[in-house]
């Protein structure tokens, strides 16, 4: 149906409740991963089972098929997972797979990701939507690269929640100075990640101990939660806080006198007579209707498909981003970010990529920063490529302009892929970092030729100023950061006696 016809037969609804109102029955989502063998999928096959997510016909083929296979006596829990049949003939897992499941009090989504290290991207995807990770550990071997490089990348990834599932406890004969060793040391490498909310739980994933039901006799010396009390407590994080985003993906003029603006708000919300801005242009208008497939409404959401109709003729295009008026993203030419390798081949410096977030595509250059390295969690200076799975900082620089929320703040418009565009691989995933005002002023390095100027004021402002400043002293980069045009006043006032 095209938006003319929409608006033709559309219901104009006396909506008395704001949309807020709606009663938020979001799922906690929830990503595992580990180290291959650690049990992640036993893991959430004993959730699944004990959380009576499992069919019956599934249950009575699960007794059959795992019957000889197990000397506890117990069914193989990791048999319900579906990539299984991929699994065994490969001897791995494939992709990522989304399991449901729930308690009366909640219910929850789990991205099963695979283990192997080439699967690394996997994990990333799996990771970008999810609220809480759950990292396995195996207490025979503690804790391996694989497990920090996960928890690594959860972090990176916004996570702040972290479960650590010290697995296979039993076959340590429960002993706590194993469980204490392992969690001490989980603590402190998620606490120089940045995460704080941490919590560490002796498990049995194969016996069902500490998953949904608590093992006093098995670990009289634990009185911490179960898995499934940490997951029931754990935080849904808000997609719609911060201001509204509406990347847009296609205009649509069916007809005379109609021109909508389709898309998915990717952050915030919005209703008619609101103010907005269309970036990179920073035009602005008023929000005249909102029309989704089948009404016209009175505010959209985060999540909500929608076509935005303007009060006035303004110059929109797919890619360009439309913005709550007072709660802007950051508008700039460099941003710093992270992000992981993904192809054999690594990030080439200076190499032209295309960099995707959204709907919108920019030709970027990225230039490595520094590399994490997993062992230590220290972030070493890196000169050249980022090789495959690497974690990095990178600075990126667009041709034009561009336009990012920190991902911290919001993980659709602040997420992207690289892609090559010799071969169109999926070369890279990163978030942006770089948040707004935390440059103030004009910042100069020390030296002659080739010396870098970072100036926070309102774009349009920097921008005449960086021309100047390219000109007459030669500089060969400079930067652009938005802010509040009071502190760009302030801070005007102090840089122009300063030029
Ligand atoms: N004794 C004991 N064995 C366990 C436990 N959890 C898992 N196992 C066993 O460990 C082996 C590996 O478990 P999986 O669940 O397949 O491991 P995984 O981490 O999913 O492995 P990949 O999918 O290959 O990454 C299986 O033989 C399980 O039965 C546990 O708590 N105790």
């Amino acid at each position: 149906m095209t938006a003319h016809a929409q608006t033709a037969s559309a219901t104009i609804l006396p909506l008395a409740e704001p949309l807020k109102a709606v009663r938020d029955t979001r799922p906690l989502r929830l990503i595992t991963c580990g180290s291959v063998d650690d049990g992640k999928s036993t893991l959430i096959g004993r959730l699944l089972w004990d959380t009576k997510a499992v069919k019956e016909d599934q249950a009575a083929t699960l007794a059959r098929d795992s019957g000889q296979q197990n000397d506890l006596g117990l069914p193989d829990f990791a048999l319900l997972l579906d990539g299984l049949q991929a699994e065994r003939e490969q001897g791995i897992t494939i992709d990522v797979a989304y399991r449901y499941f729930s308690t009366d009090r909640r219910s929850f989504i789990v991205a099963d990701t695979p283990g192997h290290e080439q699967y690394t991207r996997n994990m990333a995807t799996g990771a970008s939507t999810a609220d809480l990770a759950v990292l396995l550990a195996d207490a025979r071997a503690g804790l391996l690269e694989q497990t920090r490089r996960h928890a690594t990348i959860a972090a990176l990834m916004g996570i702040r929640q972290f479960v650590l599932a010290v697995n296979k406890i039993d076959l340590v004969n429960y002993d706590k100075a194993v469980f204490e060793r392992i969690s001490h040391e989980f603590r402190e490498f998620a606490l120089s990640l940045g995460v704080r909310q941490i919590t560490a739980i002796p498990m049995s994933a194969l016996k069902g101990e500490n998953v949904v039901y608590p093992a006093e006799a098995a670990m009289p010396w634990y009185d911490g939660p179960t898995l499934i009390e940490t997951l029931e407590l754990a935080t849904v994080r808000s997609g719609q806080a911060g201001g509204f985003r509406l990347p847009v993906q296609r205009v649509s003029r069916p007809g005379e006198g109609f021109r909508g603006y389709q898309g998915t708000v990717a952050g915030g919300s919005i209703k008619p007579g609101d103010s907005v801005a269309i970036l990179p242009s920073g035009t602005v208008a008023n929000v005249k209707q909102i029309v989704t497939f089948d009404l016209v409404r009175n505010a959209a959401v985060a999540g909500d498909a929608i076509t935005l109709v303007l009060d006035r003729q303004v110059d929109v295009s797919r890619g360009d981003m439309i913005v709550s008026i007072d709660s802007q993203p950051m508008t700039g030419h460099h941003f710093d970010a992270q992000l992981v390798s993904l192809q054999p081949g690594g990030i080439e410096p200076g190499k032209r990529y295309w960099l995707k977030s959204g709907s919108r595509r920019q030709r970027v250059t990225v230039e490595p920063l520094s590399q994490l390295e997993l062992a230590t969690g220290k972030w070493l200076p890196h000169a050249s490529t980022l090789s495959m799975n690497a974690i990095g900082k990178v600075r990126l620089s667009f041709e034009e302009l561009a336009v990012f929320d920190p991902y911290e703040q919001n993980r659709s418009t602040g997420a992207f892929i690289l892609i090559d565009p010799d071969t169109l691989n999926t070369v890279a995933g990163g978030m942006i970092t770089a948040k707004r005002g935390d440059v103030g002023g004009i910042h100069r390095s020390q030296g002659g030729e080739g010396q870098r100027v970072v100036l926070s004021l309102p774009a349009d402002l920097a921008e005449q100023i960086m021309a100047s400043e390219l000109f007459t002293n030669r500089r060969d980069e400079a930067e652009i950061r938005r802010m509040t045009s009071k502190q760009a006043a302030e801070i005007f006032s102090n840089a122009a006696s300063d030029i």
